[in-house]
């Protein structure tokens, strides 16, 4: 079979649609992490831009960082790729135009921080996940012991993402090339302050690091972005399904919700696309979006993932036909969320709600429990940990909350489901919760396991907390995941 590629892609256009020229275009933005959610979100935002007001300097230039795996993939067919969107009510093609360069981080560190350094360049977006920004646990500051920055900050590599960046501004300063939005795309709270942060960290380690901090400072801007698709991970049975429908082989191929949203920070130092036109909404503050979107959907995706995963359910679209699984998870949005989200003008949360768990019901997404279960020790944070802190200040009892993070422990700590088969779910700090825990099972575990995690003393002193997860985690283990949700969303 034949693969997309730029000589083919007239005739594939006739099934999938019309598009932008991708010989007219040249590069604007260098993107850090060429997955799966970048080519379904950004990238179609970004031609999008593009497409709505004919300026043709934005296409984006891809940078991998762990390896040249979606590098010669993307290579192999001329950068194009499809984002399949699908729903009950259909699937729709498009191939996306907007990506024509890809490089690989590790391996073309040069060619990287030239295009960092090049003055059409003045956006550099991210998508890296929670993990890459190599933060130390339970902080929101860069770990500066960890070896990878160590090493970055020692001149060698760079092999990190905060690395790489910083090498690239390096350049740019050298180059003369002038100031950069940086934008972090990942589900972070406070993803750009966060980002901001972890630069200025990384500088500290270095010789030279105040002087360059300091044109940060003044040249470079980290807005902020709350950023929504659902986007999981390709199954060859939907590499089949593109090849069938295109004519075509597409290695790169991506399935999404038709669902799209972008919130972001206005806070741009140089020119950018005017992502407006493509739906997007610049605003001056992305907090209360962002607190919304991580508190009620990624709060309860990561609900309905562990639940799921310990009643051997296999994707969320599953979870939600199981009627405890649901109410429980209506309960964490309705009752423990929303009286801890700040008002957006216009905004109904009951609303969102009802979105957010039909988007769950997609029957046509098959976005797996294990997939949205993984590194929860990151997720916890950002999802679950803010609404519990400001639910027992408002007296909230946060017990919905507290079930996922009881669940997410079993997950990590039993590796079995309820019907006893093995659970695998990845977690980057499973060493450290395993010998936290000591090897027990019982409720004793909770507290040892949480602060391995990196979980805030304080909170753990909470005995309303900690007695919550505790009761929780023993439920589960007596009565398993179906029956606690049950008696959970009926308290
Ligand atoms: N998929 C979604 O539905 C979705 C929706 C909203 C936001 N996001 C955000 O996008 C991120 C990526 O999701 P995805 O679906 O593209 O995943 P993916 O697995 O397809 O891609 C992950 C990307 O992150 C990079 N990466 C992973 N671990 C890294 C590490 N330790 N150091 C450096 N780079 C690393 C990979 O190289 C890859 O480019 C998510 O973690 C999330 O923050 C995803
Ligand atoms: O991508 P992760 O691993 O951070 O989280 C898994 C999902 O909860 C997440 O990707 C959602 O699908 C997404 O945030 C929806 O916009």
């Amino acid at each position: 079979m034949r693969r997309l590629n730029l000589e083919n892609l007239t005739d594939v256009s006739r099934r999938s649609g019309d598009g932008i020229a991708p010989e007219e275009l040249t590069v604007g933005i260098v993107h850090f992490g060429a997955g799966n959610f970048h080519r379904a979100h950004q990238a179609v935002c970004t031609e999008d831009a593009m497409l709505a007001t004919g300026e043709t300097g934005w296409a984006i230039s891809a940078v991998t960082q762990r390896g040249p795996a979606v590098r010669d993939r993307l290579r192999g067919q001329d950068c194009l790729y499809t984002v399949v969107t699908r729903d009950e009510s259909g699937t729709a093609y498009r191939v996306v135009r907007s990506v024509r360069e890809v490089l690989d981080g590790p391996s073309e560190t040069e060619a990287v921080l030239e295009r960092i350094a090049d003055p059409s360049v003045t956006v550099v977006t991210l998508t890296v996940t929670e993990h890459a920004y190599r933060l130390l646990p339970g902080t929101r500051r860069l770990d500066t012991a960890d070896p990878g920055v160590l090493a970055d900050a020692a001149g060698q590599g760079p092999s990190t993402v905060v690395g790489r960046l910083v090498a690239g501004i390096r350049a740019r300063r050298a180059a003369g090339a002038g100031p950069l939005a940086v934008v972090s795309c990942d589900n972070l709270d406070e993803n750009g302050p966060v980002l901001r942060a972890a630069v200025r960290d990384f500088c500290a380690l270095l010789p030279d690091g105040a002087e360059l901090a300091e044109w940060i400072e003044r040249h470079v801007t980290f807005p902020a972005t709350m950023v929504d698709r659902i986007v999981p991970a390709t199954t060859e049975e939907d590499l089949a399904g593109v090849e069938a429908e295109l004519g075509a082989r597409d290695e790169a191929a991506v399935v999404a919700e038709p669902f799209i949203q972008w919130v972001i920070e206005d806070d741009f130092p140089a020119a950018r696309p005017a992502w407006e036109k493509a739906g997007a909404l610049l605003v001056d503050d992305v907090r209360p979006y962002e607190m919304t979107k991580l508190r009620t959907l990624n709060a309860c995706h990561s609900l309905l993932a562990y639940l799921g995963a310990l009643a051997g359910v296999g994707t969320i679209a599953e979870t939600m036909s199981v009627a405890e699984f649901e109410a429980v998870a209506r309960r964490l949005a309705d009752n423990e969320v929303a009286p801890t989200l700040p008002g957006i003008a216009g905004f109904e949360h009951g609303g969102y709600v009802d979105t957010v768990l039909r988007r769950f019901r997609n029957p046509a997404l098959a976005h797996t429990t294990q997939q949205v279960a993984s590194d929860g020790s990151l997720k916890i944070g950002p999802r679950l940990l803010g609404t519990v802190g400001d639910a027992l200040r408002g007296s909230v009892v946060p017990s919905a909350a507290a079930l996922a993070i009881a669940a997410w422990l079993r997950c990590v700590l039993v590796r079995r489901t309820d019907g006893g088969e093995p659970l695998e779910v990845r977690e980057p700090a499973d060493e450290r919760i395993r010998e936290g825990a000591g090897g027990g099972t019982g409720r004793g575990v909770v507290r040892p396991a949480l602060a391995a995690a990196g979980v805030d003393e304080a909170l753990l002193d909470d005995r309303r907390f900690l007695s919550l997860v505790e009761h929780h985690y023993d439920e589960l283990a007596r009565s398993g995941a179906r029956e606690t949700a049950r008696s959970v969303a009926a308290e």
